[in-house]
């Protein structure tokens, strides 16, 4: 089977011929705009709570679509804010870019793309058993996704990434993260954050996931996006650099978006 992708044979304005969910009422990403989002008291009642583990030797793999950091952790719990009662747990975390910085966030905002996004994953430990079960229900997956800023510091949680990834360079290797990794180190210091129900950015696009997108951006640098860009999406000798893998915003339709300013 043709394997899905970003380019324009195999890219995001095909996949609803493959994957039929990716043509649903609620795929992700989409425009934020920040005129129609709802401030929601009971929001900010029930504050979004995280709590990590820090974890050293994580694997990270090149999934032929980016990198991805499987983090497993029994011990971290997200809740509250818009996730009802429910505890969710990370999963792994990995990250979007674009071929320029001048592009490569999922989500924008007023129209407006940052020049990447990190994704964290999070399944519903209360209600399922898997990630994979989660993966089939609406309030399965809880994803946090922050905004990449370009600017003149280094990111050093993102550097423990980087200098992996000359070990990773084709699709399907893997390596273990020396470095002690601190998921909590990727969020922003200001937690005011968007949320509204929507899919995985990426086939099938189950339309599982609780958004909730992090207002403030992370700054990284120029040449840590360079590294991204790097990556090859084959498994071989042929080179096919991974220098785009956003899908573009997707219609809101008659979705709440709501914010909370924490
Ligand atoms: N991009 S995303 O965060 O929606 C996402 C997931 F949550 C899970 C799997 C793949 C994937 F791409
Ligand atoms: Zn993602």
């Amino acid at each position: 089977a043709a394997e899905w992708g970003y380019s324009p044979t195999n890219g995001p304005d095909v996949w609803a011929r493959l994957f039929p969910q990716a043509g649903g009422a609620r795929q992700s990403p989409v425009d934020i705009c920040t005129s129609i989002a709802s401030s929601d008291s009971n929001l900010e009642m029930k504050k979004l709570t995280f709590a990590y583990e820090s974890q050293s030797d994580l694997r990270i793999l090149n999934t032929g679509h980016g990198w991805k950091v499987e983090a497993p952790q029994s011990g971290s719990r997200l809740e509250g804010g818009p996730l009802g009662e429910d505890i969710y747990q990370l999963e792994q975390f990995h990250c979007h870019w674009g071929e320029t910085s001048a592009e490569g966030s999922e989500h924008t905002v007023d129209g407006r793309a940052y020049a990447g996004e990190l994704h964290l994953v999070h399944w519903n430990t209360t209600k399922y058993q898997s990630f994979a079960e989660a993966a089939q229900h609406p309030d399965g997956l809880a994803v946090l996704g922050v905004f990449f800023d370009v600017g003149n510091e280094s990111n050093d949680e993102i550097e423990k990434i980087v200098s992996t990834l000359s070990e990773i360079k084709f699709k399907g290797q893997f390596t273990d993260i020396p470095d002690v990794i601190d998921p909590t180190t990727f969020l922003p210091s200001g937690l005011g954050y968007w949320t509204y129900l929507g899919s995985l950015t990426t086939p099938p696009c189950n339309e599982c996931v609780i958004w909730i997108v992090y207002k403030e951006p992370i700054t990284v640098t120029e040449e840590q996006l360079v590294q991204f860009r790097c990556l090859s999406a084959c498994s071989g000798e042929a080179e096919e650099f991974i220098v785009k893998n956003y899908r573009p915003p997707q219609p809101l339709g008659n979705r709440a978006l709501r914010e909370c300013n924490a």
